[in-house]
């Protein structure tokens, strides 16, 4: 009998195929790059696309230590954050099964981003500084609230660009609908999982899985 998918659901976003197994490129991803250009969002929509659980850092450390983000910044300062941001990369590279999406600053630090391109892709969003502007510009993200944030954007990025092209596979969100992204994600984790496929044949390797679960 046929199914009807819930609206925009495409087939092409189920991990199910037709005979109710479960089928995804990979069973760890992460999601990196600068503030706003869609690590949370399009996280939450390609953990729902895969099935996957999902751990949004910046939400996990906020849970963890009772404070929002900006009050962490004011009373705890930057480096107890870092801090924080740290030993949850050291606990979430040991997950399975998830799709975590960092906080803007999380794949800068260099330990961060040895741990976590060890253990799975990482995919880096890309958004124009002005795309980014406009989307968190009624947000309180503290390194932003400055007199000019879109210059404090600029400078930032710049300072942050080589450590984001370290990233496994890069996409753009400038102008795309969130559904567009997280297909494209899914198409390049695939291409990425066929390479990596003649390499890393062990079971639990977090590389494809097209059994059921
Ligand atoms: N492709 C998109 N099109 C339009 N709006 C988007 C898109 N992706 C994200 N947004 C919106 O932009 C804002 C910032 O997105 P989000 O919080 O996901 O960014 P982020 O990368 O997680 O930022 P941060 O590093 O600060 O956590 C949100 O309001 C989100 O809904
Ligand atoms: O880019 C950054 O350094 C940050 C991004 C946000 O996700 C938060 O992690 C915090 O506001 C710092
Ligand atoms: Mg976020």
């Amino acid at each position: 009998m046929p199914v009807t998918l819930p609206n925009g659901l495409s087939t092409r976003l189920s991990p199910m195929n037709g005979s109710g197994l479960i089928e995804r490129p990979v069973t760890w991803v992460t999601l990196a790059g600068f503030m706003g250009t869609g690590k949370s969002r399009i996280g939450w929509e390609l953990s729902r696309a895969l099935a996957l659980h999902f751990v949004d850092t910046d939400k996990l450390i906020t849970r963890v230590v009772g404070k929002s983000i900006p009050e962490v910044f004011a009373e705890e300062g930057e480096g107890y954050f870092r801090a924080c941001e740290a030993e949850v990369v050291r606990r979430v590279t040991r997950l399975d099964h998830a799709v975590i999406s960092l906080g803007g600053g999380t794949f800068i630090h260099e330990g961060n981003r040895h741990r976590l391109l060890e253990r799975g892709p990482v995919v880096v969003l890309w958004a124009t500084p002005e795309t980014v502007y406009q989307r968190t510009r009624h947000s309180d993200r503290p390194l932003l609230k400055t007199p000019d944030p879109l210059s404090q954007i600029r400078t930032l990025m710049t300072e942050r660009e080589p450590h984001y092209r370290q990233g496994t596979i890069h996409v753009h969100s400038d102008g795309r609908p969130a559904e567009e992204i997280v297909e494209e994600i899914i198409e390049r984790l695939w291409a990425w999982a066929d390479t990596q496929a003649a390499w890393v044949t062990e079971p639990g390797s977090g590389v494809g899985e097209r059994a059921a679960d």
